[in-house]
């Protein structure tokens, strides 16, 4: 009897870092309106100092802060002003005690000035007198050379995955293009006699094929190329062929279907067929995703998730997920939200088990709620938020419990 040897999710992580060190993504220079959710291949320093001059951060009057104090309604403060900054301009205007200067919000701060009172609490009296009626502490309303960013320092790691706000830095010194890392390239097959194309008619016994675009899709979300994707007979001639050909153009191979030990499941011998070191992992202590294969052929991976809809999208999120971040560097967490369990669930035994959640909100709570189901309905994942986690010894977790909520 061949029985599945399982390792757990940590020991499957660390053998695949270990196995796939020496796959390396390229890097390529890309302009940054296409660099959003690209991974930073460099350190990025900064070019500039931002701001390049004290700017002011409302509207109003420069001031040297000491001229203020005490100031207020009933006591306003008296000063002269000297003068008025132009927007976009450098200004030569020298504050002395006792004066100010009107600056508009982003205008360069006069020389000697380290405060600005907002219009709202001065009034222009005549003889360029200005009124102030509320004290300012040193820096308060400016934005200070250098505060933002200061030149040559590293602004963004590498391993960092571009956001929007990253995207608006680089443009703010100036860099209009980006070393980032090439996105890996991936491709999915899908096996089964019962599979027909979502378009085709289904015959009695047939099923659509969900994988192939769960997990197309899923990979395009974790920044991958998409290079091919096919569906193909439980055939190991056919399955092996079109490993060897997608592995042509790929780093990654995934395959969904025949991973258990049915007559049928050829997987494993497929990718072994290929060539060395084949599959080093079949079977993982997971619910679900228990028949899970990983293997290495010509220095590239290919993975072999379960059939079953919902698990072949957990071992994904859960493993290959892992994988692509790994190449990238990144070492962010998984994004979670935390809340508290509506009722107990029990766990898998000697299994990390992975239960679908729902997620609403209760009067002030984070209410998290299983969604039952097997691991064949893929609608458990789309009336799911995400997944709690429960670990291998645990026993279950309890009503009222606050979880991590795994977000897909
Ligand atoms: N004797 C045993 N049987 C099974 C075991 C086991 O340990 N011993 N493990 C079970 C578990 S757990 C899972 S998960 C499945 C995994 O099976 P396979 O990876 O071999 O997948 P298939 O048998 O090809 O398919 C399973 C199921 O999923 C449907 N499927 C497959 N591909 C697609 C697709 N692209 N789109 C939609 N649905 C798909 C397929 O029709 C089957 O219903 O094995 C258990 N059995
Ligand atoms: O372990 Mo299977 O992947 O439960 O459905």
């Amino acid at each position: 009897m061949e029985l599945l040897s399982t390792l757990t999710m940590k020991e499957a992580r660390e053998k695949i870092k270990e196995v796939f060190a020496d796959l390396v993504l390229m890097m390529e220079e890309i302009p940054i309106l296409e660099a959003l959710n690209c991974i930073i291949y460099e350190d990025i320093k900064a070019t500039i100092n931002v701001p390049e001059f004290n700017r002011s951060t409302v509207d109003g009057y420069a001031v040297i802060a000491k001229d203020t104090y005490g100031a207020s309604d009933a006591l306003p403060s008296f000063l002269t002003s000297i003068g008025e900054v132009a927007m976009g301009k450098p200004t030569e205007l020298v504050l002395q005690s006792g004066q100010c200067c009107y600056v508009p919000t982003g205008g360069m701060l006069p020389q000697n000035s380290d405060a600005v009172v907002m219009i709202e609490y001065t009034e222009v009296l005549e003889d360029n007198t200005v009124c102030v009626q509320s004290a300012v502490a040193p820096k308060e309303n400016i934005l200070q050379f250098g505060e933002d960013v200061s030149k040559g320092q590293v602004i963004f790691q590498k391993g960092h995955k571009l956001r929007p706000q990253d995207i608006g830095v680089l443009a703010g010194m100036g860099i209009t293009k980006v070393n980032v890392y090439k996105k890996p390239r991936v491709s999915i097959i899908s096996t089964g006699d019962e599979i027909v194309a979502p378009e085709e008619e289904a015959q009695l016994g047939q099923i659509k094929d969900m994988n192939t675009y769960s997990i197309a899709t899923a990979a395009m979300k974790d920044h991958c190329e998409v290079m091919g994707m096919a569906v193909v007979k439980d055939d190991l001639e056919q399955l092996k062929e079109k490993i060897e050909e997608f592995l042509e153009t790929s780093d990654i191979v995934l395959i969904s279907g025949g991973s258990s030990m049915g007559t049928k499941d050829v997987t494993k011998d497929a990718i072994n067929a290929i060539g060395d070191p084949g599959v080093f992992i079949h079977g993982l202590a997971v619910k679900p995703g228990k028949p899970t294969i990983v293997g290495k052929v010509k220095s590239k991976a290919v993975f072999g998730l379960p059939g079953q809809p919902v698990s072949a999208l957990v071992v994904y999120q859960t493993l290959v997920t892992y994988l692509i971040k790994n190449l990238y560097g990144d070492k962010g967490p998984v994004p979670y939200i935390t809340g508290e369990l509506a009722v107990n669930i029990a766990s898998a035994p000697g299994r990390e088990h992975y239960v679908m959640v729902r997620v609403c909100e209760e009067d002030g709570k984070t209410i998290v709620s299983p969604v039952h189901g097997k691991s064949g309905m893929l609608t458990m994942m789309t009336k799911s938020m995400g997944y709690v986690k429960i670990d291998t010894n645990q026993e279950g977790l309890l009503k009222g419990e606050n979880v991590k909520v795994y977000l897909f």
